[in-house]
């Protein structure tokens, strides 16, 4: 997004060159501290304020039709701006990007008020295939957190499979033998020590199992979570480029290296395979299938389940089910590319509610790929990959504090 074509034409770059020059012909350097421009620059916005102080709004307004104050305000103008460029000149500051970067946020956080940026809100249904698929996806991403996709190349018939294997399993006494091993951060975790999101008291209805790369999988099962696994992450890579190619300038000039570099060879990715029991009714009061959270990694692919119930905090501070017919495939952005986009991608929260009637008597299966850097990937100036992993762990209960 280009601010104005008048940031452009003014060249700020050459124009703070030539401010240095001008203090160091004259010796002024040595006083010239971001405090003391600070101070100076404020003095200049106050003589601008002073040209309005005794006018009327009406002639404030009309300022062009007194050429001697037009000129005296376009003075002082020139003043504060000159003081600005330096300050941000000595901080090592980069005005275009900064400037770039708050108009992307200021976007995201004062939303158009009209219906249009109510059907933003939606969630987009993007058949994979489409010429303009990664472009509209990552728009999605953007205004939504969310995108879903149809007509994607994961084997549609072998998640039935592993739906009706791991609903047996994760619900048998087998668990026992691969119980959740909080070094590896693999195995079993049952209902009784779910998570509790974070914020949230009561623990999560559900139980998962944890897949990493090389790690712990149950002997008595096929291999089709595996190869389930391979075809997500294939794609999850694949998703990453998209987002990669088509994020606004701002995320991109925040991404310490290309997000593609970041999940090279990586091992951290992680494979989770959800129950949700039936509900008996004696659950505490409070609690829900997934209480409201945001996902930890930088990208999310997660195969729409058969059960209802995934729904997305939009901005608005509504929720809206997220769409989910069978075969289709949400993609949601997790923590870490809202870090890694200083902000620009938002990680978005959502949750999964426990529903009623009939459907309160089905387990409901779910299996998220989470996307996860190699450990060692700078974030940000705050966090490498494993540094952030390690805050959000303690914080959901998954590793000791
Ligand atoms: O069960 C689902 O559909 C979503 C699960 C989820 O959000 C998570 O495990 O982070
Ligand atoms: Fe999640």
């Amino acid at each position: 997004m280009a601010p104005s074509c008048t940031l452009a034409r003014m060249d700020i770059h050459s124009l703070q060159t030539r401010l240095r020059a001008f203090s160091a012909e004259r010796g002024w350097e040595p006083h010239q501290n971001p405090k003391n421009l600070a101070m100076a620059m404020v003095v200049e916005a106050a003589e601008l304020v002073e040209i309005f102080q005794w006018l009327s709004p009406a002639q404030a307004a009309d300022l062009a039709s007194d050429a001697a104050r037009q000129q005296h305000a376009g003075e002082e103008i020139a003043d504060v701006l000159v003081y600005l460029l330096q300050i941000a000149d000595r901080c090592g500051i980069d005005v275009e990007a900064a400037v770039e970067r708050k108009m992307a946020l200021n976007a995201l956080k004062y939303p158009v008020p009209t219906a249009l940026s109510t059907a933003a809100q939606q969630v987009a249904v993007i058949d994979w295939r489409a010429v303009d698929a990664p472009a509209r996806f990552v728009h999605s991403l953007l205004h939504t957190g969310f995108a879903v996709l149809t007509h994607h190349p994961i084997d549609t018939a072998l998640l039935r499979r592993i739906e009706d294997e791991w609903d047996a399993w994760l619900a048998s006494p087998a668990v026992d033998n691969c119980r959740f091993d909080p070094l590896t951060q693999d195995g079993y975790v049952g209902p009784e020590r779910s998570e509790t999101a974070k914020g949230q008291t009561e623990k999560d209805l559900k139980a998962f199992f944890h897949h990493y790369p090389g790690g712990r999988y149950p002997q008595e099962l096929s291999d089709a979570a595996l190869r389930y696994r391979a075809q997500a992450e294939a794609l999850a890579a694949q998703l990453l480029d998209w987002v990669q190619q088509h994020a606004p300038e701002a995320a991109r000039q925040s991404f310490p290296q290309p997000l593609p570099e970041m999940i090279a060879g990586s091992r951290q990715t992680l494979l989770r395979i959800l129950r949700y029991p039936p509900l008996r009714g004696d659950e505490p009061a409070g609690a829900m299938r997934a209480a409201a959270h945001e996902d930890i990694n930088l990208l999310t692919v997660l195969p729409a389940a058969r059960e209802p119930g995934l729904q997305v905090l939009g901005r608005d501070g509504l929720w809206r089910d997220v769409p989910g017919d069978a075969g289709w495939l949400v993609v949601n952005t997790g923590d870490m590319l809202q870090e890694a986009s200083g902000g620009v991608f938002p990680s978005t929260t959502h949750r999964v509610v426990n529903p009623a009637g009939e459907a309160a008597r089905r387990a409901r299966l779910a299996m998220p790929l989470f996307l996860h850097p190699r450990p060692e990937v700078r974030l940000s100036a705050r966090h490498t990959a494993a540094s952030y992993l390690d805050e959000r762990l303690r914080e959901l209960g998954l590793r000791a504090p």
